[in-house]
């Protein structure tokens, strides 16, 4: 009996996803949309029941399809049960009303579903914060239709919303909640940038991607750890750092969360604070799923996306993932097209070899080998070589030290500041 109850608490909202093509966005694209769109309702707990896509110039500025097609909605819901219409462009708030109104039913847009993926996902308070942010920002100019929303909802048909003062003070409260979430954000901000202080000594390298690339299962391969991967979208919503080696150098590898066509920008703005770990690496591992149809477009978004971001002059390596699901006919395509990037298995752990050896390369790409003599008094220095430099030979002379080591072109510099430029320092390479 009980689980009867429960069986039936958790039945689906059935969806009809709606898009447009045109000149702009050709059909097999805005159907390879449509298909990620499902994903993002099924990963929502909805349950895709069909699929409309409409051919227009433009998306209708009052109800983004046609009047004909938005009747056509409307008979399917009573057909098919339809609970909610899932747009797969943002609408505005004008456009959502219009649609409510003629179709009876729920209607969300892309952001908004992105949105209460997110919060859905949040565990970390950090996450949670910026979610909360991100929502009410997207929730302040619609803010009128959630009024009449609630008032229908309350007071049955044809009660009037309240009144503009009312709305007014509510536009205020949310005013005040999103100034309190973020001083919040500030101080976490803060928090994060000391204990990113702490270590920068080592190479900093970030995954990033197209959600659902296999950014957190390459995590998991690479340094043996078991962070969160699944076959939805935004598994991962904060991001993790690692330590791990990587030839003789130290690596901090962090995953965070994924990118998506048209991530709402109050969403990128408030995970700033998540996203400072990829601002501030060395290096980028961009991870694509290669068994995609449309390799391209997610490389775009994310470079994209990182542009809008501020990050643009990184290092970075293209990693082609999910090889052991592609024809080798592809795979040649794929490796003539993208000639410098890198081909793995995160899942089965192919390739990872050699992915290790490109970063070790991009990461000694800065270093530089040196030899130098070293008085004991200038023991400073020799501490900071240990700390920061690979040694590969030391011996003994007298009361000096000679070392070999590899030291990144920064570090040199510091070394050198710290030693007064000893005059016995002779470059090997
Ligand atoms: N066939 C195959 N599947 C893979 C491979 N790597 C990852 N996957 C699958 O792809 C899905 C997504 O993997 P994740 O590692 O969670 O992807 P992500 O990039 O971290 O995704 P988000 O955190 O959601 O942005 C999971 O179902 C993985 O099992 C691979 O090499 N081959
Ligand atoms: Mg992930």
């Amino acid at each position: 009996m009980f689980e009867e109850i429960r069986n039936s608490d958790i039945v689906q909202e059935r969806a009809i996803l709606v898009g447009v093509y045109g000149p702009e966005t050709p059909r097999i694209q805005a159907e390879e949309y449509l298909d990620e769109l499902e994903l993002l309702t099924y990963t929502a707990g909805g349950k895709t029941i069909d699929k409309v896509l409409q051919n227009r110039m433009h998306p209708d500025p009052s109800s983004y399809v046609g009047s004909g097609k938005l009747r056509q909605l409307k008979s399917m819901k009573g057909e098919k049960n339809i609970d909610t219409f899932i747009f797969d462009d943002d609408l505005s708030p004008t456009q959502i009303r219009n649609i409510e109104k003629e179709t009876q039913a729920k209607v969300l847009d892309r952001s908004g579903l992105i949105l209460d993926i997110f919060a859905s996902r949040a565990k970390t308070a950090a996450a949670k914060t910026q979610v909360e942010l991100a929502q009410l920002q997207y929730l302040l100019p619609r803010l009128t239709r959630f009024w009449t929303h609630l008032s229908r909802q309350q007071g049955g048909i044809g009660t009037r919303g309240p009144g503009e003062s009312q709305i007014e003070m509510d536009r205020r409260m949310i005013d005040k909640r999103i100034a309190t979430l973020k001083d919040k954000l500030d101080k976490i901000d803060q928090q994060r940038q000391t204990q990113r202080k702490g270590r920068s000594e080592k190479v900093r390298i970030s995954l990033v991607g197209y959600t659902n690339a296999g950014k957190s299962t390459l995590m998991n391969g690479l340094t043996d750890t078991e962070v969160l991967a699944e076959n939805r979208l935004f598994a991962t919503l904060d991001s993790t750092v690692r330590q791990y080696e990587i030839g003789n150098h130290e690596v901090l590898l962090s995953d965070t969360v994924g990118f998506i066509r048209k991530l709402p920008h109050d969403l990128i703005a408030s995970f700033k604070s998540t996203l400072d770990e990829v601002r501030e690496c060395d290096i980028l591992l961009h991870v694509v799923d290669a068994s995609s149809r449309v390799v391209q477009d997610y490389i775009d978004v994310v470079d994209d996306t990182l542009e809008d971001m501020g990050v643009n002059d990184k290092k970075s390596l293209l990693v082609f993932n999910k090889m052991d699901i592609i024809d080798s006919h592809r795979i040649n395509e794929l490796k003539r097209a993208y000639p410098d990037a890198v081909f793995i298995s995160a899942e089965r752990g192919i390739g990872l070899d050699k992915l290790e050896n490109r970063i070790k390369e991009l990461i000694e790409e800065d270093f530089v080998t040196k030899t130098m003599t070293i008085p004991a008094a200038k023991y400073e220095g020799v501490a900071f070589l240990h700390r920061e430099a690979n040694i590969l030979e030391k011996k003994y002379e007298g009361s000096d030290i000679k070392l070999t080591f590899s030291i990144d072109k920064a570090d040199l510099m510091r070394l050198n500041a710290i030693l007064d430029n000893i005059d016995t320092a002779e470059s090997v390479m």
